[in-house]
């Protein structure tokens, strides 16, 4: 293991002063890889996010007959993708096609989007597709995957509870229509099921029928996803998506930057009264992390975008003199970060809307919880979030679950308390494995308080 188990979270004593770009995003290279998979032709995705979870998606699509090469690029993090679809129909080099084999297994390690976006292209490739992932995966739920699929005719082994494990029978059609589906616990049984309806005969239209559908800025980035390829989605009446039938054009598409994963960067500004950037922000981006904008000002922190000399813009975030308390709703995959630094704040704080984090990676909302309490905090579980109230933290040991934003939220703790000690930091490969690296950049920055 590159990394000790227990890793000393560095505490800069001064503000750190960092400009930085990140990897990218994790929704964007899982939808485009989906999408690429579904597309007319062959497709490029520019600089895509190289992490535990999209890799895991590359090895299933490739499973399910989709070819990916990787080539050359200029992003800095890895290559560029080229895929050829599998279920394209003609305008292509037909020996761009790869055997399929008649079975297979998926790993989903603990990939939301490779559990529940995957089998959907499992279902119109013909053959048996067993899901499986790691130990904590299957305690992820999947029912509403399983129902919807069952409704639209697939049949399913397995999947017991509606949990991991499952062999899909894949078809080579599926007739879509109108289906009801529960997604209070999870936006991605929305996204994946609207991610593979252009190919169903009849499109889909799906009725979310029951309590709250959480982060929903991620179905609307699967909507503009599925738009941007000229598929057609009415989302129009509240609580129905409709996909009608037809082909996903083929694309070349950079991907952005991760911004929920530029999250921990940002809060280094707070944590230690500095300043961060990230270079090259996106002007129009469909990411959740783009809240950041909104969030971090009620924290106490200046935000501002600044005009770059290329036409595009940094985020600049500079750290106020204290952290303040906040009431904040519905902050979906961005709570553990926010979580980390209400608990160096010195008023109350609500994080609400969160309940389906209980079925995350972790527990997230329990995870949080214990170790912030473990610190010397004071924070509690609500109903749909927590609460975290004032008190002097200090050092320890922060456990992490397999859970790369518990591993990201510990380390932003460590900023400003000495002598925190983060469990299996190496988790943080599920969607960047390059945070250690960037976080010791960002660390160096810090100039000691008094000499400059
Ligand atoms: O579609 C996506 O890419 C995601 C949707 C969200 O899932 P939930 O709706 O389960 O929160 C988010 O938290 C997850 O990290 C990524
Ligand atoms: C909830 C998350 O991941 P997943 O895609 O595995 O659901 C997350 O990244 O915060």
């Amino acid at each position: 293991m590159p990394f000790p188990d227990l890793w000393p979270a560095p505490t800069p004593h001064g503000p750190v002063k960092a400009s930085l770009t990140l990897p990218g995003s994790k929704s964007l290279t899982a939808r485009y890889l989906m999408l690429g998979a579904f597309a007319s032709g062959p497709s490029r995705l520019r600089a895509p996010l190289y992490a535990r979870d999209t890799r895991l998606m590359m090895t299933a699509l490739r499973t399910l007959g989709v070819r990916i090469e990787e080539v050359p690029g200029s992003g800095a993090f890895g290559p560029d993708l080229v895929m050829y679809p599998r279920l394209a129909s003609s305008d292509y080099d037909d020996a761009a096609r790869v055997p399929l084999a008649a079975t297979g297994k998926i790993d989903c390690g603990l990939a939301g989007t490779v559990m529940r976006f995957v089998p959907f292209l499992a279902a119109l490739t013909p053959g048996e597709w067993t899901f499986d992932g790691d130990p904590a995966a299957r305690l992820r739920p999947m029912g509403p995957i399983l129902d919807t699929l069952r409704a639209l005719g697939v049949e399913i082994r397995g999947g017991e509870n509606g949990m991991l494990p499952f062999t899909i029978v894949g078809q080579s059609t599926i007739a879509g229509g109108p289906v009801t589906i529960d997604a209070s616990g999870s936006s991605q049984f929305i996204s994946a099921a609207m991610l593979a309806a252009p190919h169903f005969e009849n499109g889909l239209s799906l009725t979310h029928e029951g309590s709250k559908v959480p982060s929903v800025d991620h179905i609307r980035m699967t909507s503009e996803a599925l738009r941007g390829l000229d598929v057609s989605v009415d989302d129009s009446t509240e609580l129905t998506w409709s996909v009608a039938p037809g082909p996903i054009s083929a694309f070349d598409i950079e991907i952005e930057q991760d911004l929920s994963n530029a999250g921990p960067f940002l809060a280094a500004a707070l944590a230690t009264h500095g300043t961060v950037t990230i270079e090259r922000w996106p002007t129009n981006t469909t990411q959740v992390g783009d809240r950041w904008r909104e969030y971090l000002p009620q924290l106490g922190a200046t935000v501002e975008l600044l005009p770059r000399k290329d036409g595009g813009q940094d985020l600049q975030v500079t750290g106020g003199e204290r952290i303040f308390g906040a009431d904040i709703a519905d902050s979906s995959e961005l709570a553990p970060t926010l979580a980390a630094l209400l608990a160096l704040a010195d008023s109350p704080s609500r994080l609400t809307g969160i309940a389906h984090l209980r079925g995350h990676e972790t527990n997230r909302l329990e995870a949080l919880v214990t170790e912030i309490n473990r610190l010397g905090g004071n924070a509690q579980e609500i109903a749909d979030g927590i609460e975290i109230n004032p008190a002097p933290l200090h050092g320890g040991t922060w456990e992490t679950y397999e859970d790369h934003r518990l591993a990201t939220a510990g380390a932003v703790i460590g900023l400003a308390v000495e002598g925190v000690e983060v469990a299996d930091i190496a988790t943080t490969s599920k969607t960047l494995p390059e945070f250690p690296e960037l976080w010791a950049n960002v660390v160096a920055t810090a100039s000691a308080v008094g000499a400059e």
